[in-house]
């Protein structure tokens, strides 16, 4: 029993333009794919990368993961097409960068439904503009079929005047924002992109830094940076063998009629067995999909 929890701890992005990247996805161990429409496909190649994407999600080449499409923003002479051909090939989710509010998602949700979105297509809305960060919690509750918010810290950076640094002081704000917002809703959230894709060292320092901060993943650009988030995002060895006697020692605890215990040194309520039970669920998760 996994809890319902879906591993997103790897989300790779790729250039729907790029049928080598489509191809070689296939053998990845990414936990979902985005097919990307927007930013890495140039305007001519739009038309052709939106055909490969829904012949893509067609295909059923992918396994079990969840394959995702990136259309282009609201406003883009591609947006509508972009739209309406992912509608109609039904992935499991629909990005729409630059998501600017809650009125936004309502009108995106609505015009998947009239283009014959099936039921499994959720929308993942991306959190990139001052606007959408300080209006997170509204965009995120805004509609059952929204499923999650992905950070596009490039964006972010740039529409900030911000710098991309170590540590990422300047994005902390609202990074964490995201995750209250998300958590407040109840969907899923994926940290942002590391764009320095052969430094693997400041990658897992970020990777660690996104966990903490409470995100589910990362969102990934090659997949040389795919084992790392894997590795991070998922609950390892001693976290399993803690959680487990950590319940079983509050179990043994609860027997006596006592409602906190320590363990380790440290007090246990009720509400760290909660956290025990979903890090044994999230590793179940990750383990069912080999
Ligand atoms: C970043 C890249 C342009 C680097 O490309 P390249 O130098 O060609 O990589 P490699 O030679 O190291 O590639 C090795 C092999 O891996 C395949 N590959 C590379 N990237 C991917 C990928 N993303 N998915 C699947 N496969 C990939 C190559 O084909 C090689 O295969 P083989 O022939 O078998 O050796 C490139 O990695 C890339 O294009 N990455 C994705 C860029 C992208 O999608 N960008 C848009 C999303 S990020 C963004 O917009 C975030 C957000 O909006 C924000 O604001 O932050
Ligand atoms: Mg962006």
């Amino acid at each position: 029993m996994t809890g319902g929890l879906v591993p997103r701890r790897s989300v790779l992005y790729m250039p729907a333009s790029n049928e080598r990247a489509l191809e070689k996805a296939r053998t990845l161990p990414a936990d979902a794919l985005i097919l990307d429409l927007e930013d890495a496909v140039a305007p001519d190649a739009k038309d052709a990368a939106r055909e490969n994407a829904c012949a893509a999600v067609r295909s059923g080449a992918y396994g079990d993961r969840e394959v995702a499409i990136r259309v282009n923003a609201v406003g883009t002479p591609w947006h509508a097409a972009d739209l309406a051909a992912a509608a109609a090939a039904g992935p499991h989710a629909v990005v729409v960068p630059k998501v600017g509010s809650a009125d936004q998602v309502r009108a995106l949700v609505a015009a998947l439904e009239a283009g014959g979105a099936p039921e499994r297509t959720r929308l993942w809305a991306m959190v990139e503009t001052p606007q959408a960060v300080l209006d997170v919690r509204d965009v995120a509750a805004a509609s059952p079929r929204l499923a999650a918010l992905v950070l596009g810290t490039n964006d972010l950076v740039k529409e900030l005047y911000a710098a991309h640094v170590p540590g990422r002081a300047p994005l902390l704000t609202a990074l964490s924002l995201a995750v209250l917002g998300a958590r407040a809703a109840g969907v899923a959230v994926l940290d942002g992109v590391y764009n320095d894709v052969k430094d693997l060292e400041g990658f897992e320092a970020e990777c660690r830094q996104g966990r903490d901060l409470g995100f589910d993943g990362k969102t990934l650009i090659h997949p040389g940076q795919v084992e790392v988030a894997n590795r991070v995002f998922a609950p390892d060895e001693a976290a399993v063998d803690d959680a487990r006697e950590l319940i079983a020692a509050f179990e043994e605890a609860s027997a006596q009629g006592r409602g906190v215990v320590t363990h380790r040194g440290r007090m246990v309520e009720n509400l760290h067995v909660e956290s025990a039970r979903r890090t044994l669920a999230m590793a179940e998760a990750v383990a069912a999909r080999g």
